[in-house]
């Protein structure tokens, strides 16, 4: 980036012959660089009018100390120091005309001469200076482009980020649900599965049973069909056996009616025998007379019977014998028929269980048809069974692969928000290397202008509105007219915050400054103006509502929000807190538990109160000896601080001042952060200052005590002013010790802190005349570039319990 500083061509301007050589070329620049600025910035014409030192300070008397604007009184120099750069062409000419007029003891002639010689020179300078301004403006048009194209970049960026981080958001969270309800799905299904499973080995088991039952049936069956075979093959051979008894007993029958035969044969026999036995008696008797004869004959009779009689016992053995035959035979017959009758009920009963075990076979078929049914219902069942496991497998599978993929999804989603994540990160880094690339470009002293709101007891009227916005493109937002008795004075700044203008849209603004304190910068806020234009406003807003709570209070919820969100990077912070207010250029702690004691002994008796020693250190810190500082942890602690703060400037109020806005309240917040993981530490203050009202002393009116109030406050705001264009002026001399407040601000006013002016105005026609005093003032300070803000990186010092600013 080019700086108009290094386009600036080497200054040969020589002095004309007369003049002394002490003019410094570098100061003439420096004079008319701030004069082209304010041209630029619509300001109060000032060409050719040098912005010295001693000019502004004669200025600054006569315009109440703070107004730095164009003197009209001329160089009080011009005769001794003629060949100054530091005189306009005007002067010059002027010069040249009184001198003509006095026709004293010089040359006039040949300084006419060398004047017209030098005129020259001045017009070509003049000319060089056009040109410069020229290629000036260029190159400011080209900065100005390229930074609101980094700023519509930062702001595209963190758009396209917040909306990335959204979708993601969202993405994340249907995905979560989907998952939710898909693991609630699989749950579902494999409990559903469990069930079917175990219904299956119920199933299975019930048809083991079945086929054990239907085993040992089939087992009852064979062995009741291998009985019946048996007791049919029992019938067959009874009934053979029977057949043979029957045989048996009719040849019995036959033998005993062959025996009864021969009985009666026998019988027959005997009877004749008896017969020839009486024959043989009778041939006997004849015989015995014959018997001698007989005798013999007898004898062999007797013989004859004898051989009969044993014949008839043998055969009566023998009839015995076939007697005991057949009642054997009989007994034989009998138990045989007892045998069949037996063997007829034996039959019978088989039969009868044969009957039942046919009935039994029958049932048992029947059960068996049945159970072949249950069977088979249970096999169809089990078919069914199977097909719902196979389709429930299919579905788990399908679930599973589906939750694989929802889960990969998930995976691949978180890898994006990482990712996201990690740009989000990147992005943050590159928004803070353009936010302080911006302020670097800007400069380190930016300006926002507030209007506030016409007030209820103010004249509301429209036709006589003092304040207009310019609507073109390139000051809209940033520009801001005001007209004074029909001459209109049009003035940017780094943005224009018109009267509706909520604090939050203000504090949108700010935001990255405050959270540049936490990345170890030094950061200062100040707010400018006139009573009550709405400084007290803007910096601590409207005490009991919410909504409307100024930049201190949102400042420091920010402040400790980014501090807890940083935890997980590995950042811890330590705070400290010191409130102080500088009246009539004596400081006052306003958190000291016994401060209103001894204040209150200053201005009953005159005799000066606690004396606070602002020091600095090597390290570049400021010390004020005896302030009360406070370490904070949350919010709610600053708050009750500055509630304990506010309380004590209205103390102060009563007893010393009766408007808070005659004091200088500054709020000083120290932060010092390390992280742990990586071993960095930063160092960072924010300092938010609600300065004194900017009166003028005609416009107050103001006698006595209220004189001397007046008088040190714009003592104040004029050394601050002082410093900030000593500052940009790059001056070997910075007088921080021209007041309480620049010198207890020096750390924080040097060239490596950010600062932000808050030019506040009042919509009052009566107040157009401060009003502008005040936009003059913010539209010189806004042109100043006093450095680069450095992040401080350092460590901790030995004594934290100092006050840094
Ligand atoms: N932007 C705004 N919106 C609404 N009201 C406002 C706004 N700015 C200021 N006011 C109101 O204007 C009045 C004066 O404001 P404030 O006290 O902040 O001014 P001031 O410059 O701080 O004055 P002092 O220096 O006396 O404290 C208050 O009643 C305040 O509520």
């Amino acid at each position: 980036m080019v700086t108009p500083n290094q386009n600036r061509p080497p200054l040969s301007l020589s002095s004309p012959p007369s003049c002394s050589s002490s003019s410094t070329p570098k100061k003439f620049v420096g004079d008319e660089l701030s004069v082209n600025k304010d041209r630029q910035l619509g300001g109060e014409r000032m060409v050719g009018t040098p912005i010295n030192g001693r000019a502004r300070q004669a200025f600054t008397v006569a315009n109440g100390g703070h107004d730095l604007g164009p003197s009209s009184a001329p160089p009080s120099n011009a005769g001794s120091d003629c060949g100054s750069i530091e005189f306009s062409r005007e002067d010059v000419e002027a010069l040249l005309n009184e001198k003509a007029k006095r026709k004293d003891r010089f040359n006039y002639k040949e300084r006419c001469e060398n004047m017209a010689e030098y005129i020259k020179r001045l017009k070509i300078c003049i000319r060089w200076f056009q040109d410069l301004e020229l290629s000036y403006s260029l190159e400011q048009e080209k900065l100005k482009n390229s930074l609101e194209l980094s700023q519509q970049k930062c702001v595209e960026i963190e758009i396209l980020l917040k909306l990335k981080e959204a979708e993601l958001n969202s993405i994340i969270v249907e995905m979560r649900r989907n998952c939710t309800s898909l693991q609630e799905k699989l749950i579902k299904e494999e409990s559903e599965k469990q069930a079917a499973v175990e219904s299956l080995a119920k199933e299975r088991e019930a048809k083991l049973n079945i086929e054990r039952s239907q085993t040992s049936l089939s087992d009852d069956l064979g062995r009741a069909q291998r009985e019946l075979q048996s007791a049919n093959q029992k019938i067959s051979s009874l009934n053979e056996m029977y057949k043979r008894l029957q045989d048996y007993i009719t040849s019995l029958q036959q033998y005993n009616g062959k025996l009864h035969t021969e009985l009666s044969t026998v019988e027959d026999e005997l009877k004749r025998v008896e017969k020839e036995k009486a024959t043989a008696v009778e041939n006997l008797t004849m015989l015995r007379g014959q018997l001698t004869l007989s005798q013999s004959s007898q004898e062999e009779a007797i013989k004859q019977k004898d051989a009969l009689s044993s014949e008839v016992g043998s055969l009566r053995g023998e009839l015995q014998q076939v007697r005991d035959d057949r009642d054997r035979q009989l007994s034989q017959v009998e138990t045989l028929t007892y045998e069949l009758v037996r063997l007829k009920e034996s039959t019978e009963k088989s039969c009868s269980e044969l009957g039942t075990l046919r009935i039994k076979a029958n049932e048992l078929e029947a059960r068996c048809s049945m159970q072949d049914s249950q069977i088979k219902t249970l096999q169809e069942q089990l078919a069914v069974a199977e097909k719902k496991v196979q389709v429930s497998d299919i579905s788990a599978f399908e679930t599973r692969t589906e939750f694989e993929g929802q889960q990969k999804l998930v995976s691949e989603l978180q890898r994006r928000l990482a990712d996201a994540e990690s740009k989000l990160i990147e992005g943050e880094k590159l928004r803070k290397k353009l936010h302080n690339t911006i302020l670097e470009l800007k400069g380190n002293i930016r300006v926002f202008c507030r209007v506030r709101p016409s007030l209820p007891d103010e004249p509301c009227n429209t036709d006589n509105k003092i304040i207009s916005y310019p609507t073109s493109m390139e000051a809209s937002g940033r520009g801001i007219d005001l007209n004074q008795t029909g001459q209109k004075h049009s003035f940017t700044f780094d943005k224009v915050f018109a009267p509706d203008a909520s604090q939050e849209e203000v504090f949108v603004e700010i935001s990255q400054l405050v959270q540049s304190a936490l990345d170890g910068y030094k950061v200062c806020i100040f707010a400018y103006g006139q009573t009550g234009s709405g400084k007290t406003y803007t910096m601590m807003g409207r005490p009991g509502q919410p909504e409307e709570k100024g930049l201190i209070p949102r400042s420091l919820q920010q402040i400790f929000e980014t501090k807890e969100s940083l935890k997980s990077q590995g950042w811890k912070y330590e705070m400290q807190v010191s409130m102080l207010e500088i009246y009539n250029e004596t400081i006052r702690d306003l958190l000291s538990t016994n401060r209103s004691s001894s204040d209150a002994a200053r201005t009953e008796n005159g005799t000066p109160g606690k004396q606070y020693a602002i020091k600095h250190d090597a390290n570049g810190n400021t010390i004020v000896s005896d302030l009360t500082v406070v370490d904070v942890q949350s919010v709610k602690e600053v708050a009750f601080l500055l509630n304990q703060a506010a309380n004590s400037r209205s103390v102060g109020k009563t007893q010393m001042n009766e408007q808070s806005s005659r004091s200088h309240f500054v709020f000083t917040l120290r932060i010092y952060g390390v992280n742990e993981s990586t071993d960095q530490q930063v160092q960072g203050i924010l300092n938010l200052i609600d300065l004194a009202g900017s009166e003028r002393l005609s416009k107050s009116g103001s006698t006595g005590d209220r004189l001397k109030e007046t008088q040190a406050i714009n003592k104040s705001l004029s050394s601050l002013s002082d410093v900030i264009f000593a500052l940009a002026k790059k001056e070997d001399h910075v007088p921080f010790r021209n007041s309480k407040l620049t010198y207890l601000l020096q750390p924080c006013l040097g060239g490596d802190s950010k600062i932000l002016m808050f030019v506040n105005i009042s919509p009052d026609p009566s107040s157009v005349g401060e009003s502008l005093c005040s936009l003059r003032f913010a539209s010189r300070v806004n042109a100043c570039e006093i450095g680069t803000p450095r992040r401080q990186t350092n460590g901790r010092t030995s004594d934290s319990r100092l006050s840094y600013f």
